[in-house]
């Protein structure tokens, strides 16, 4: 709009000055113009146009056909009518906001063979807009700034320097959404499962140039890195380490893959602080000390990166239990007083409320049913472990809830201030620990957590399918952070599903691992919308207007590593195919999908003979190299192709010539000849043919409902 000469914009340019455009964000709530919508992450709008009198009516607004078909984890921003939303493979595209007619794409052309460097789907969370450009990350590590109007390249920086890798012996990869504070564009990145030394990275948006690095766990050699965290690793966080141990060549974990949060009030940069690296605490670090700062927030200056403070949520981490998780603030009356906290549902179950200026621990609950602790101390904070809880030490078998993938991942909570209620994404996927049998064994281009992966695997059997099945739960937990309880929940068909958005309509947005798109009401969790949108939805949605209109748009694309590692029974939650699109809804909106035709991976008879002297070393290999994408036990959950039906298993040579000489490498499948031997990869094959041949009557079986979805995997299993 054009001002009479000397006027002031009542508010800051959302394309020339974002910073402040991002802190006065009500004042453009047309736009989403960072991750959360705005510094809080909140991920509430107050746009109401769609509300709990008319959202009955929401229609399919448009829809645009991605070129990906896997897990699909993106916020969308939108700036003036323009959405960029980053998609699987590390992709972006400019639509227009108003009919999802594509502006532009950019392909950063990311290499496929690299897609076993990451444990959990060459996913992207999303990407961040200042001053009339947008950034992401790419999966094999780079920082990309393209033009926003236009989608050319400006500068693209590697943010892996070469000797974070120690040779092959560490992994990382990027897929978490990029943040931007005071002209600094923070990417951090992932690689914990296989080894990796965390840190974050600050350039500046307009040159590219490093600002600061700030690593989240010890040099191994406690010397100095030359980056911003050097102080505070060597006076604070290596005496809490074993000089010796697994984590001085694995790199100690601690990657930062989600959630870097800047905060104008407190000006201060939260980074959410992952896992250790290998996960056994026992061989990582001897079994001594906490390992900071693993499993903590951490703050720093967001000019220099230099440490401010730290709390540690998860000591002594063997549960892969991350602090990554959304990292959210807000305005909170405690004891009389309004205070400027966090509020943080990491992995590990619990609830923390903290003072943002100070990291002081305020309160914390479990927020999600845990048997890791006996609870937390209420003055400190910290965890009172359950002793059978700590397999690493004892030596035992661990059932631990949460396990590996949390109360809570990646996707994002929301906040509405109208309620006082906190939406969580929760759920209950147990896991099985149990110590690698003879010691700390690495294995290139795998997995390497220290933990027996024969185990971490389910058995065969009803009895085990059974009742982890019964385990396996998804709900939405609206959270009172005012008395730390649940003030009521929704229940969801099982785990894994999307981020919520909450509005001014008193809504909730979300969508679900089982295909459904629904809004409920933010006040009593009343189911009010639903659409059904053929594919599993893990991402979070948003709401903006373009042309005036209100509309909620969402990412749809099941995957991440749900699917990926739990395979047959990830299906449990009800889809099997992946259809990824954006898809966006408006009150007056007539757009209609096509009737979806794919039915899944179906079953194909499989040889009748197998070599039963190989397969159970093909077990373990499997287990090993091929389960966290490819399914536990050989069956998949719909996203990558399930190995029991495909042809490759029927000829020796043809197997070999994909699993060992890479001739699928342009569609995600690495070549593993340089850790497998021929008889191993062979071995696999047999393995798969034998499981293909136990399990085919009964997915045929399974089949028979009328969406062709196997709801029930146990189905026809022989005890
Ligand atoms: O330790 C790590 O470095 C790391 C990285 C990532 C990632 O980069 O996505 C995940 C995890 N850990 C993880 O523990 C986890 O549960 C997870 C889920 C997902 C996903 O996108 O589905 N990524 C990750
Ligand atoms: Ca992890």
């Amino acid at each position: 709009a054009s001002l009479p000469y000397g006027a002031v914009p009542a508010y800051a340019d959302a394309q020339s000055n974002t910073g402040e455009a991002i802190i006065h964000a009500d004042d453009h709530p047309e736009n989403w113009l960072t991750y959360g919508r705005t510094y809080t992450e909140q991920r509430y709008s107050p746009l109401e146009d769609i509300n709990r009198s008319n959202v009955g009516n929401l229609k399919l607004a448009w829809f645009y056909d991605l070129d990906t078909n896997r897990g699909q984890e993106g916020t969308p921003l939108v700036v003036d009518g323009v959405m960029y939303a980053t998609t699987n493979w590390s992709k972006m595209k400019a639509l227009d906001a108003a009919t999802g007619k594509l502006l532009w794409a950019y392909d950063p052309r990311t290499p496929g063979n690299i897609a076993d460097k990451g444990c959990c789907d060459t996913v992207n969370r999303g990407a961040a807009y200042w001053n009339g450009k947008v950034f992401f990350g790419t999966f094999d590590g780079r920082l990309i700034a393209l033009d926003a109007k236009t989608g050319k390249l400006v500068w693209s920086v590697n943010t892996i320097p070469k000797d974070a890798s120690l040779g092959q012996q560490r992994s990382y990869t990027v897929d978490g959404a990029v943040r931007i504070a005071k002209g600094r564009v923070l990417i951090g990145n992932g690689g914990s499962e296989f080894g990796a030394r965390g840190f974050v990275s600050a350039y500046d948006a307009e040159t590219g140039k490093l600002d600061w690095r700030f690593y989240t766990v010890p040099n191994n050699k406690n010397q100095p890195d030359h980056a911003a965290s050097d102080s505070a690793l060597m006076t604070k966080a290596y005496k809490t380490w074993s000089p010796t141990g697994a984590w001085t060549k694995q790199g100690g974990g601690g990657t930062v893959w989600d959630s870097i949060v800047y905060d104008p009030e407190a000006d201060l940069v939260y980074l959410g602080v992952g896992n250790g690296s290998p996960w056994n605490y026992k061989y990582r670090s001897d079994g001594i000390g906490d390992n900071l700062f693993l499993g903590s927030i951490v703050a720093v200056k967001p000019e220099t990166g230099e440490y401010v403070w730290h709390f540690q949520e998860t000591p002594m981490d063997q549960w892969d239990y991350t602090s990554v998780q959304q990292i959210m603030t807000l305005d909170l009356p405690i004891n009389g007083e309004k205070r400027h906290v966090i509020v943080h549902a990491p992995k590990n179950g619990f609830f923390y409320i903290l003072d943002a200026k100070t990291g002081e621990f305020l309160s914390g609950t479990n927020y999600v049913y845990q048997n890791w602790a006996l609870g937390l101390d209420q003055k400190t904070g910290r965890p009172i472990y359950n002793p059978e809880a700590l397999y690493t030490l004892n030596g035992k078998e661990w059932y631990g809830i949460p396990g590996d993938l949390g109360g809570h991942n990646f996707a994002a909570m929301a906040y509405s201030p109208k309620t006082g209620l906190v939406y969580i994404p929760g759920q209950q996927v147990p896991f099985l620990y149990k110590n690698q049998v003879g010691g700390f064994k690495a294995h290139p281009d795998s997995w390497n957590l220290g933990l027996d992966m024969n185990k971490a695997g389910l058995p065969d059997t009803p009895e085990a399918r059974t009742a982890f099945m019964k385990d396996l739960k998804g709900w939405i937990i609206a959270w009172d952070p005012k008395t730390q309880k649940a003030a009521w929940v929704v229940d969801h068909k099982g785990p894994w599903n999307g981020g919520i958005l909450a509005t001014g309509g008193d809504l909730l947005f979300q969508g679900l691992a089982n295909g459904e798109f629904h809004a409920y009401d933010a006040t009593n969790g009343a189911d009010l919308f639903h659409f059904d949108a053929q594919s599993g939805i893990i991402a979070p949605p948003i709401t903006y207007k373009a042309q005036g209109k209100q509309y909620v748009a969402v990412e749809v694309g099941w995957g991440g590593i749900y699917p990926f590692f739990l395979g047959g029974l990830a299906r449990t939650s009800g889809w099997t195919v992946n259809h990824s699109r954006v898809v966006a809804f408006s009150l007056d909106g007539n757009a209609v999908l096509p009737p979806q035709n794919d039915k899944g991976f179906l079953p194909v008879k499989p040889p009748a003979q197998y070599d039963t002297k190989v397969t159970d070393n093909g077990y373990f290999q499997f287990q090993t190299y091929c389960a966290a994408c490819h399914g536990d036990n050989a069956e998949g959950a719909g996203v990558l192709p399930d190995l029991r039906w495909s042809g490759a298993i029927r000829h020796q040579d043809a197997f070999y010539n994909v699993v060992g000489r890479g001739a699928l490498t342009a569609y995600g499948m690495d070549r593993f000849d340089t850790s497998l031997k021929p008889d191993e990869i062979e071995a696999i094959r047999q393995f798969i043919i034998k499981r293909a041949n136990e399990t085919y009557q009964r997915e045929v079986d399974a089949r028979k409902n009328d969406k062709g979805i196997p709801e029930n995997p146990t189905l026809g299993i022989t005890p």
